[in-house]
């Protein structure tokens, strides 16, 4: 432990002027989680026995990838001469999918630290987030991560990351989260860049909520930065956009264990427990205030997160479904932003279209649906909002392809994200190649540094849900990272395809695409379907179609012979155990009309590339 954290205390009051605010931004991976692990190690908040990786990422999928979902508040003691200051560290994660999350840590601090790993420079993400930074007026505090590596050259990147943001190369911070080299340091800075909170002590309270967490013991706990006045113990306390009232059970600040307080004043952030069970009550970019001297007017709040991708997620076995129904509910307990409905499909039977941030969230809602509730799950391929508008007038949003109207369509409208693609400048050509393939346009191009280029595209986002970043990665060696941000929409030339099976649609197959690579999907989906379905007693023909015209067709010939035929004789238990093999097989059947379809074909069909080229 060092030196400085041992003459460390607790501060006493809370005096605005000792309270420092903070966040780490940086691209995934960069090392924001290592580099926290060490400041709470130095400034003596978790002891060395208790330290394990990443302590600040609780959920068990965080851990196992390596990235952070939910942000965490975590308050250090650091001291200065005679002076103890409180840290206040907020956790944000680094990825595209969440940034929502980050944008309602950084409202809440007066500055960041902007950490890059010195043996990569600056990423896509990187920029995204220091251009929110800069729209918070936070102070930044650019550090280089990683100098240990041997890779790392902290004095190119120290030149990229000045130039960048202004200033000095030599005022870039050089550390190591892993072996804790220069974090002292860093921590001292805190201390003297990032301005003390600045609110009125007498003034009504006002305190705003950046994270809402529910835990099965305590109910849902409150996060909040306070702004003005102050909050005590067994306060009624009321939410200005829902005017519902609590009563305080217990304040106080993660350490990053959870402290109870007796009291929260300016600038601090700390937690607040009312004893509710739902975290839509308790809603993240909502004013707390008390109701002996309520607020007038509310801080700014945050704009809600929209789902933006929708998927439908069946159970395999049909008997789950109120498994699954249960399973969202408590999911939703904690993220507020899972939205699903239910819907059900002639080919998967009952199941719920579920919106999400991102393919990010959908992955991770999926594993944690199939790994903390034990449900095997179907899921849909992706899809987003489309706005159509029919010949009468009428406008419809589609977030599943069975929703498309049939009747004659004026216009359809697709989202379109600004997409900032970061990469060696050796990669640009076959970077814009696959933009171009999806339909993507070049709004600008600019190089950062000698070798690292900045594309910036408009893109429609149906075109990066399906599985632009694998091929992005995969053509640039892993080299290129994305961000993007919704644009608004624009109309394009999108058809609905149907997958017909001897004449019956299987809804679960439809998909939205442009009407030029309609064609190439109803070809790709066909020939997939001819190998996984197996032979029936007649012919199967499988199509594809844009309303009533096919536009590619497969056909599955009849099977010849009956099972039986090679058990001639009389080898009774043979053609018993052939007939309850069979029997067995067919309990995964699904019929579609008249056709049997195994399940695993469904599964298989929809889990493979819309390129042509399957998943491993
Ligand atoms: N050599 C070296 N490796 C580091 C250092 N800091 C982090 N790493 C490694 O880099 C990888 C990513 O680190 P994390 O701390 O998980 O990165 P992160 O930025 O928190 O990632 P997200 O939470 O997903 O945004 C891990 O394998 C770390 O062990 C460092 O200073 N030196």
């Amino acid at each position: 432990m060092s030196p400085k954290a041992l003459r460390a205390q607790e501060p006493s009051a809370t005096d605005p002027a000792f309270i420092r605010n903070f966040c780490i931004i940086a691209h995934i991976d960069h090392g924001k989680s290592t580099l926290a692990d060490r400041m709470l190690q130095m400034t003596g908040v978790v002891s060395d026995r208790d330290m394990r990786a990443q302590y600040l990422d609780r959920m068990d999928i965080e851990r196992e990838r390596g990235i952070t979902i939910k942000s965490q508040a975590v308050r250090m003691p650091w001291s200065q001469g005679a002076d103890t200051f409180a840290l206040n560290m907020i956790d944000t994660p680094g990825h595209v999918d969440f940034s929502y999350e980050v944008s309602r840590s950084l409202a809440a601090c007066e500055g960041a630290i902007l950490l890059v790993d010195a043996a990569q420079g600056i990423e896509a993400q990187t920029l995204a987030n220091l251009y929110l930074a800069l729209e918070n007026d936070l102070e930044i505090i650019p550090v280089l991560n990683k100098i240990d590596l041997p890779a790392a050259d902290p004095d190119k990147y120290a030149a990229e990351l000045a130039s960048l943001i202004g200033g000095d190369p030599a005022d870039v911070l050089r550390v190591s989260g892993k072996t804790g080299m220069g974090v002292e340091d860093l921590l001292d800075r805190v201390v003297e860049r990032i301005p003390a909170p600045k609110g009125d002590a007498n003034a009504p309270t006002r305190a705003m909520i950046f994270d809402s967490v529910y835990d099965s013991y305590r109910g849902v706990v409150t996060y909040v930065r306070m702004i003005d006045g102050s909050l005590s113990p067994r306060e009624r306390i009321q939410m200005m956009s829902t005017r519902s009232t609590h009563e305080l059970l217990e304040i106080g600040v993660s350490s990053p264990e959870p402290i109870p307080s007796k009291g929260l004043g300016v600038g601090e952030v700390g937690y607040l427990i009312t004893g509710v069970k739902d975290v839509r009550l308790s809603k993240v970019g909502d004013t707390v205030t008390t109701l002996k001297s309520p607020a007038t007017d509310a801080l700014p709040g945050y704009t809600d997160p929209k789902p933006m991708v929708f998927s439908g997620l069946y159970p395999i076995d049909g008997g789950d479904y109120p498994d699954l129904r249960e399973a969202l509910d408590k999911l939703k307990l904690s993220d507020a932003s899972l939205n699903y409905e239910p819907e059900t499909s002639v080919a998967l039977g009952f199941g719920f279209r579920c919106g999400f941030l991102g393919l990010l969230h959908l992955e991770i809602i999926t594993e944690r649906l199939e790994r903390e509730f034990g449900l095997d799950l179907i899921t849909t391929a992706p899809s987003v909002i489309y706005e159509v508008r029919t010949e009468d007038k009428k406008t419809v949003t589609v977030t599943n392809p069975s929703e498309f109207p049939t009747g004659k369509i004026q216009a359809v409208s697709e989202p379109v994200v600004r997409a900032a693609i970061l990469a060696p400048k050796d990669y640009v050509g076959t970077i814009m190649e696959l933009c171009q393939s999806r339909r993507g346009t070049l709004l600008g191009m600019e190089y950062l540094g000698e070798d690292r280029v900045e594309l910036r595209y408009s893109m429609p986002l149906g075109e990066i849900v399906f599985d632009f970043f694998d091929h992005l990665k995969s053509r640039t060696q892993g080299y290129a990272s994305l961000d993007y941000e919704p644009m608004g929409e624009q109309e394009a030339d999108l058809v609905k395809v149907d997958i017909l099976l001897q004449g019956e649609q299987v809804d679960a197959f439809s998909a939205i695409v442009h009407r030029e690579k309609a064609y190439a999907y109803g070809v790709l989906m066909t020939e997939r379907l001819k190998k996984l379905i197996p032979r029936q007693q007649f012919e199967v023909p499988i199509q594809a179609a844009i309303g009533a015209r096919i536009i590619a067709r497969e056909s599955i010939r009849a099977m010849r012979k009956d099972v039986l035929a090679k058990c001639y004789g009389g080898d009774i238990t043979r053609k018993r155990k052939l007939l309850e093999k069979q029997k067995e097989g067919k309990k995964r059947m699904k019929m579609v009309g008249k056709v049997e379809v195994p399940q695993e074909a469904f599964i298989a069909a929809l889990s493979g590339d819309t390129e042509g080229k399957e998943k491993k």
